[in-house]
């Protein structure tokens, strides 16, 4: 029955982003009613847990091989919840698939239900609703004023959006649903809370690339980079893996802001994603912004003289993304357990299913550029082979010859893209030879030094890859938490420096720069790179 098959194929990352609405609506494919497909995934995802607990204690995969996960899960809500049962005609494959299992399913049902200590389906239905509020955290949209175009925020923000202004975030999460409100963000200058679910991509200013979607954590890069730098002290800068471009664009607004006429040069290597980047950089006004586009980073020349005045470097490369947000209308929902023996395309699928979530909650994609695809879910070994490439890229960027100041960040929370990689690089040849160090807490812009979420240490540092980092190093690394009352994705970033005028030193301990030539620069790391 295409209503199943539809809503299925809408949860998938694969080729579908933007909001649940776009993603339904804008489909030419579908056959079945968008407005049904709708209804389904949104009354499915108030009771995943529950229906997953049934069909777990039921097997029903394991005797039902042609059902995935996720179509058992929709199929199961209809057979319980609603009025009509499961739309499909009674001999349809998919609703025999159920049926069969009538009597067990039923009784499985019960027990749960009972286990809730729910009377009727009605109580239980207004339990689920109660567990599920609980749990769901409000984000706020972030905003970012581009300076470049407009520096009234009060005009645009009032009078545009006709919001009012509150003191702090949480007012603005408090507020009445429906109510639109706003606050300025307490670390980041220029940067707006709206309130959860505000509609910007519609409105001229955001049209106008006055205000710009940007998570507030991906605007600490820039901020940490420039914030505190004088005209004098910043010279060109190079963004190394740059599309979409909101970082791009923040460093263009800075340097106007500090007055500088320094360059960016935004390295790109992907093709269509270069496009994208163009188009941003226009759109925000940044004309300082020379697109590298289809550019890869490592391969460009230090001592090219092209790029003898880059005195800073943001360094934003392909990570796990595991720290990026689900749209708050796209569901992640509580898929049942499926023992049975899995085909490589199978698991592909399911892990697909699994992770059935778009990127950050400001990401409007159906108009708005997203920094970052969705995760998945990544091995020990995939971290790994992520974290080589990282420290490649950054180690390259510390070979440039003026360069003085650099940002490494991601938008995962894994240790070991993060603090271990600052630690690696630390240790490598290239920053012991030239003198880099990490930017500590005390020098940082005063936002980023009153930020409390700092380096973590959970890996043993005594083992290949640890975390070695002084507690002072750990200092200077900032972290932001997907599910805490900051309201940001999960993200990471560390600035190094170092002293220009400074001797080199033939210092070598030979650590990661041969480590990468054996480990992380293979064909198999080529062929999956990340999230970007
Ligand atoms: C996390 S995204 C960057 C997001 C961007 N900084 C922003 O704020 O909008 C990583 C980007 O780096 C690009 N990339 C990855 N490795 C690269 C390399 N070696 N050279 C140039 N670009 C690279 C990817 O194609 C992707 O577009």
């Amino acid at each position: 029955m295409a209503l199943y098959y539809d809503a299925a194929t809408i949860l998938s990352p694969e080729k579908h982003r933007g909001s649940l609405k776009s993603r339904i609506y804008g489909s030419s494919t579908f056959k079945s009613n968008p407005a049904q497909v709708y209804a389904l995934i949104c009354e499915t995802a108030k009771r995943d847990v529950f229906l997953k607990e049934v069909l777990d204690h039921v097997q029903l995969l394991h005797d039902e091989p042609k059902l995935t996960p996720l179509l058992a899960l929709f199929l199961c809500h209809d057979h319980f919840f609603a009025k009509a049962g499961i739309a499909a005609p009674a001999k349809h494959p998919l609703r025999q698939s159920i049926e069969r299992h009538k009597a067990r399913l039923q009784s499985e049902f019960t027990r749960a239900r009972l286990r809730r200590k729910c009377a009727s389906i009605d109580d239980l239905k207004s339990s689920l609703d109660r567990e599920r509020a609980t749990h769901a955290r409000p984000h706020p949209r972030w905003a970012r004023m581009n300076t470049l175009i407009t520096r009234d925020t009060e005009s645009v923000v009032g009078s545009i959006f006709g919001c009012k202004r509150k003191r702090d975030l949480d007012n603005v999460l408090n507020v009445d649903a429906g109510t639109v409100s706003y606050c300025h963000d307490a670390h980041v200058p220029n940067l707006l809370a709206l309130s959860p679910g505000t509609e910007v991509t519609k409105n001229d200013v955001y049209k106008q690339g006055e205000l710009i979607l940007q998570d507030k954590a991906s605007c600490f890069p820039a901020y940490l980079l420039l914030g505190n730098e004088s005209k004098e002290e910043a010279g060109d800068i190079i963004d190394g893996c740059a599309a979409p471009g909101n970082k791009t664009t923040h460093l263009a607004a800075i340097l106007s802001e500090i007055g500088s006429e320094g360059k960016i040069f935004a390295c790109e290597r992907d093709s269509t994603r270069s496009k994208t980047l163009r188009v941003m950089v226009e759109k925000a006004g940044a004309g300082g912004v020379d697109v590298l586009a289809k550019q890869d980073f490592l391969a460009l020349d230090p001592q090219d003289a092209r790029f003898g005045r880059v005195t800073h470097l943001l360094l934003d490369p392909s990570c796990s993304g595991s720290g990026i947000l689900r749209r708050e209308d796209i569901p992640k929902l509580a898929l049942p357990d499926d023992q049975r023996t899995k085909s490589k395309k199978r698991k592909r699928q399911e892990a697909e299913e699994l992770v059935s979530e778009d990127t950050t909650a400001d990401a409007q994609v159906d108009l708005a550029p997203t920094e970052e695809e969705a995760p998945i879910p990544t091995s020990e070994e995939r971290l790994h082979k992520l974290a080589n490439l990282q420290t490649r890229i950054v180690e390259h960027a510390m070979r440039f010859p003026a360069a003085k100041r650099l940002t490494y960040s991601t938008c995962s929370i894994h240790e070991q893209e993060n603090e271990v990689v600052v630690s690696r690089l630390l240790a490598s040849q290239v920053a012991q030879t030239r003198g880099w160090t990490v930017l500590p807490r005390s020098q940082q812009i005063d936002g980023m030094k009153r930020w409390r979420h700092r380096g973590i240490r959970n890996k043993p540092d005594d083992s290949f890859d640890g975390n070695k980092l002084t507690e002072e190093e750990l200092d200077a690394c900032i972290r932001c938490n997907p599910d805490d009352e900051e309201g940001t994705m999960g993200f990471f970033v560390c600035a190094f420096v170092r002293d220009v005028d400074a001797k080199e030193t033939s210092h070598s301990n030979g650590s990661s720069d041969r480590l990468d030539e054996n480990d992380g620069g293979g064909d198999e790391e080529g062929s999956w790179e990340g999230f970007d």
